[in-house]
């Protein structure tokens, strides 16, 4: 069986080699325009947390994020954990939204979580002047996709899989070089690459602060919230998603709602000094798409395309457990249409 994966940022990197894992005899290639550290991911801090995921179903996003979250851990516990990005680290979600944060079903993934008590709340808002009405604890990751996706990929050519940097026009190209099988790991590109056009980037501006002393998440789930995400090596303050908005220069407003709100949550941080600024287009859709498509060539010739991409602000969180689906529907398919040498 002869695979190509189309897209090399934190989806396709993780899919690849969950596909190379499960079919070790399966050729398996890599086509993408840019890769780490060019990929939407590299900028972000690749905290473990559910977000900006439009109307995906709670049960997908229940059992992919569980599987990274489980992923992530199998590899903090291993001699990976430094050169895959990964570290373990303690977040408090806070909302000033009257309704409270809806308890969402993911919470039972993680550790140690706990719903803030009224007398932590009063406390946190004298602290910063501010109105939370409801939050919560957890123990997250973080896998900072600088270092996650070139160890992912470099696990993937250790196991025999192909890279190739080239842009992908048409999927025809690829049936026409004797392919089998077609992944389309594409984020945002997947908007010209087969004309989704429910696919609209959301833009999320950020700037890094030298900070070691901070190593807990404080993040606002508010429409204009802002958020502090400790890593290994600086720290990240956000952030902006603007919907539909393709600008990726860096904007002073922007800079200013960052500062000052992130100085808010954690006053220290105005002694720091800013060492990157950086404007990244999440792949949002209305849901991620992750499901079989059966097409059929201008030659003629019928093929079968995997569709995984649109996972708005929650790449990180979900590529392991997206990519496990995608080996699941290969088993699928697999025994569907007997493809014994998959
Ligand atoms: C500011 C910001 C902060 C974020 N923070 C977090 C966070 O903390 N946690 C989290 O989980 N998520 C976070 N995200 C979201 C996360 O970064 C994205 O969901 C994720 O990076 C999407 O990964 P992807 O592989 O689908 O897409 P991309 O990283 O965009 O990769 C797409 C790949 O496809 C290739 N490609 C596209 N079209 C073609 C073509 N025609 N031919 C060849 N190759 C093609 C590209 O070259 C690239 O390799 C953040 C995003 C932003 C902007």
């Amino acid at each position: 069986m002869n695979i190509a994966v189309i897209g090399a940022g934190v989806v396709g990197a993780a899919t690849s080699l969950a596909i190379k894992e499960a079919f070790p005899v399966s050729r398996v290639t890599v086509f993408a325009d840019a890769f780490s550290p060019q990929t939407t991911g590299d900028g972000s801090a690749g905290l473990w947390t559910p977000y900006l995921l439009g109307s995906t179903p709670a049960e997908d996003v229940l059992r992919w994020s569980g599987e990274t979250y489980r992923w992530m851990l199998s590899i903090w516990k291993s001699e990976s954990a430094g050169d895959a990005g990964v570290s373990l680290i303690p977040i408090t979600r806070v909302t000033s939204d009257a309704r409270g944060v809806p308890e969402q079903a993911w919470i039972s993934t993680v550790f140690g979580s706990r719903r803030m008590s009224l007398g932590d709340l009063r406390r946190l808002n004298e602290e910063q002047a501010a109105e939370y009405t409801s939050g919560w604890q957890f123990i997250t990751f973080t896998a900072e996709p600088t270092r996650l996706i070139p160890w992912i990929l470099a696990k993937f050519k250790s196991l025999g899989g192909n890279i190739v940097k080239r842009k992908i026009l048409k999927l025809d190209e690829l049936v026409d070089e004797s392919f089998d099988l077609l992944v389309n790991c594409t984020g945002l590109g997947a908007r010209d690459l087969i004309g989704d056009a429910t696919m609209q980037p959301v833009r999320g501006q950020v700037s890094r602060v030298e900070a070691s002393w901070a190593f807990h998440v404080f993040l606002v789930e508010d429409e204009a919230g802002n958020y502090v995400i400790p890593n290994v090596e600086s720290v990240v303050l956000g952030g902006t998603h603007q919907e539909n908005d393709y600008d990726c220069r860096i904007r002073e407003e922007d800079e200013k709602f960052i500062h000052e709100g992130c100085c808010k949550l954690l006053p220290a941080l105005r002694e720091c000094n800013i060492i990157k600024r950086w404007v990244g287009l999440r792949p949002g859709r209305p849901r991620v798409r992750l499901e079989t498509e059966s097409r059929e060539a201008e030659n003629g010739k019928k093929f079968t395309v995997i569709h995984n991409y649109g996972h708005g602000g929650s790449g990180v969180t979900l590529c392991w457990g997206c990519a496990l689906d995608v080996v699941r529907i290969l088993h699928g398919l697999k025994t569907e249409k007997n493809l014994s040498k998959l």
